[in-house]
């Protein structure tokens, strides 16, 4: 894995007049990985993401691209980064074949590779019929798409999206959705959010960031598999002893009425496999309910500002 990771970022921080806006934050991304960075507004996730693209120089802190330091070589690193802004970067009175032409020139395509780059970048951002159009005339969403498509006219192993779904309308929000899946899955990805499902969609990971700070950093399937305390009903049940020496359950407690408490192993889902065994061994499994704060309560909980809990709490 340490030889396949596409970038790294180490202890980055970012102080805005004396305000530390990003405090000691430390990413990691795979070949193939796609991060989600979700946050509530004001969270740091810009600042992050411009520091990582290396369009805002870290307080301090290591940036390496594909094994290239952003500070001491940004033109090799950025060679393998493609980076859609917060506001797509695109010119009004250009048409899009203009522009993705200049964004090609800009990034390093050769000349004679420049048409082909840009038919390509075209055809996988849905933008086949619109290269003679003005952008200016674009809609936001179609707009949004030629923002995609300079961030990865150059081929870039790494795409780093801030925000793409921002001032969408419904379905255009589902275009651009659909849009980052695909792309996903032929580049590694860090794609920003301070909306939850919009990251569970597309990501493989998920970092929430609050006040400059990572306060959690999971596997999508391991922030979802929540706490790990799981209620089951037996009518038949076992006794305490077998449930206990079940595999991944370290406490069990009576509830009464074959009602048993089961607390797993930390980081081990057994909702399935409690399941399976009950099943199998015929004790009647009359109920199974997990308490597992999903991860949107966990996010409300992690990202809750203290005005936030003085207003609740008077
Ligand atoms: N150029 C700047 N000068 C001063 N402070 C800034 C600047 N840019 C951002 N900040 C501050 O840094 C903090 C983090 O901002 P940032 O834009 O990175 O957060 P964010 O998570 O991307 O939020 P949003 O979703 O609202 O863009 C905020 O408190 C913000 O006010």
């Amino acid at each position: 894995m340490e030889s396949d990771l596409k970038l790294s970022a180490q202890g980055l921080v970012r102080d805005y007049a004396g305000r530390r806006a990003v405090n000691d934050i430390d990413i990691r991304l795979a070949g193939g990985e796609v991060l989600g960075l979700l946050g509530p507004n004001g969270a740091g996730k810009t600042t992050t993401l411009r520091m990582l693209a290396g369009t805002l120089a870290p307080s301090a802190g290591r940036i390496l691209l594909a094994g290239h330091d952003m500070a001491r070589a940004p033109r090799q690193a950025k060679r393998h980064l493609g980076y859609l802004p917060e506001r797509p970067p695109v010119y009004d009175e250009l048409t899009v074949d203009e522009y993705l032409a200049f964004c090609a020139r800009l990034r390093g395509v050769e000349r004679a590779k420049r048409g082909a780059a840009i038919e390509r970048a075209k055809a996988d951002c849905g933008l086949e019929d619109t290269g003679k159009r003005l952008i200016g005339n674009l809609s936001k969403g179609y707009q949004q798409r030629v923002g995609i498509a300079q961030a990865i006219v150059h081929r870039p192993d790494v795409l780093i999206l801030d925000e793409p779904t921002a001032g969408l309308d419904p379905n255009q929000l589902r275009g651009i959705r659909e849009l980052v899946g695909r792309l996903a899955e032929s580049h590694s990805v860090i794609v920003s959010s301070h909306i939850l499902s919009e990251i569970q969609a597309v990501a493989h990971r998920v970092m929430i960031l609050h006040r400059g700070r990572v306060v959690l950093d999971e596997a999508l399937a391991d922030a979802d598999a929540g706490n790990g305390v799981i209620d089951i009903g037996l009518r038949a049940g076992p006794d305490r002893a077998t449930l206990a020496a079940l595999a991944g359950v370290d406490a069990v407690e009576d509830l009464g009425d074959g009602r048993w408490r089961i607390t797993a192993t930390p980081g081990r889902d057994i909702r399935g496999s409690l399941a399976e065994t009950a099943v199998h061994n015929g004790w009647h499994l009359v109920e199974l309910t997990a308490h597992t704060p999903d991860l949107e309560s966990r996010f409300a909980d992690l990202t809750r500002s203290e005005h936030d809990t003085v207003a609740e709490t008077s």
